[in-house]
């Protein structure tokens, strides 16, 4: 983009103070951004977003990053910015968006059921994550928690609740090596009650606890390696996209509560 002056763009930085120049990776500047932010890994799902949002605007767009600036229906500002696979981008994002004004953030993201009970094409509330991502590590130690804010969790589930859409919730397993399995793992958690499987939420929620800034997520199921029966790909791609446009409704309308102050304190 025209604005960008590597000259001027600062490395590795620290702290959240605003710059006047644009984020290195977002490319953003304080005003492009609006308080309440979805983050799809997808930059697909982000233009899917946009296109349904009154007046939104593309106001950047560099590698995985895609930022989208409009209103929800009801007129609440929001952006949307793609994050990319994985931690590493995921944390960059966060990082970028919280420096330009950035607040409150939904990761509105897909993920694999990891219940029998999680049919493809359901909703996840993530209330925390286990944390096998290495990004998160490089911010805290392991033992620290990776719990999604709670005004935001509930604001989730009472938008999903009044949508009328059905949703699971509970901890969601964020690792960050897509095709390796590990079975033993794998049981381990479904016996203890983790819900799905992604690759973002550990990180964002880390992140955002040591930022300071409120990260929670609602997940669309897209696969289940439980499932005795795995539907043709027609069929997975049909039930996706269904809870894919019913996971944005839930995440606007949440936006909407949070912005009027719904929490109860
Ligand atoms: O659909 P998104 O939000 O990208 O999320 C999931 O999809 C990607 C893997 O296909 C990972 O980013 C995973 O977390
Ligand atoms: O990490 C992911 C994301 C989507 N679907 C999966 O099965 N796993």
């Amino acid at each position: 983009m025209a604005r960008q002056d590597f000259s001027q763009t600062p490395g590795e930085t620290t702290g959240l103070q605003p710059q006047v120049e644009p984020q290195r990776h977002v490319r953003c500047v304080p005003g492009d951004v609006a308080p309440h932010v979805l983050l799809p890994g997808d930059p697909g799902r982000a233009q899917r977003i946009a296109a349904g949002l009154p007046e939104a605007r593309l106001v950047a767009q560099n590698r995985e990053f895609v930022v989208y600036t409009g209103r929800t229906r009801a007129g609440t500002p929001v952006s949307v910015c793609s994050t990319g696979i994985g931690g590493p981008s995921a944390s960059i994002a966060l990082e970028e968006l919280a420096r330009v004004g950035g607040t409150c953030f939904i990761r509105v993201g897909s993920a694999g059921g990891r219940q029998p009970g999680v049919a493809l094409g359901s909703l996840v509330i993530a209330t925390a994550a286990y944390r096998a991502d290495g990004t998160s590590r490089a911010y805290v130690p392991p033992e620290f928690p990776a719990v999604a804010d709670l005004g935001i969790t509930l604001a989730l589930a009472r938008a999903a609740r009044r949508l009328g859409y059905a949703f699971h919730h509970g901890i969601v397993f964020s690792r960050d090596a897509f095709y390796r399995q590990d079975p033993g793992l794998n049981r381990q958690l479904t016996e203890a009650g983790v819900v799905a499987s992604e690759q973002e939420c550990a990180t964002l929620f880390v992140v955002g606890a040591v930022r300071g800034v409120r990260v929670g997520a609602i997940l669309a199921t897209d696969s289940n390696i439980l499932l005795e029966r795995q539907p043709p790909a027609a069929e997975r791609e049909r039930l996706f996209r269904q809870a894919e446009a019913q996971m944005i409704d839930v995440a606007l309308a949440a936006v909407d509560d949070l912005a009027q102050g719904s929490e109860p304190w």
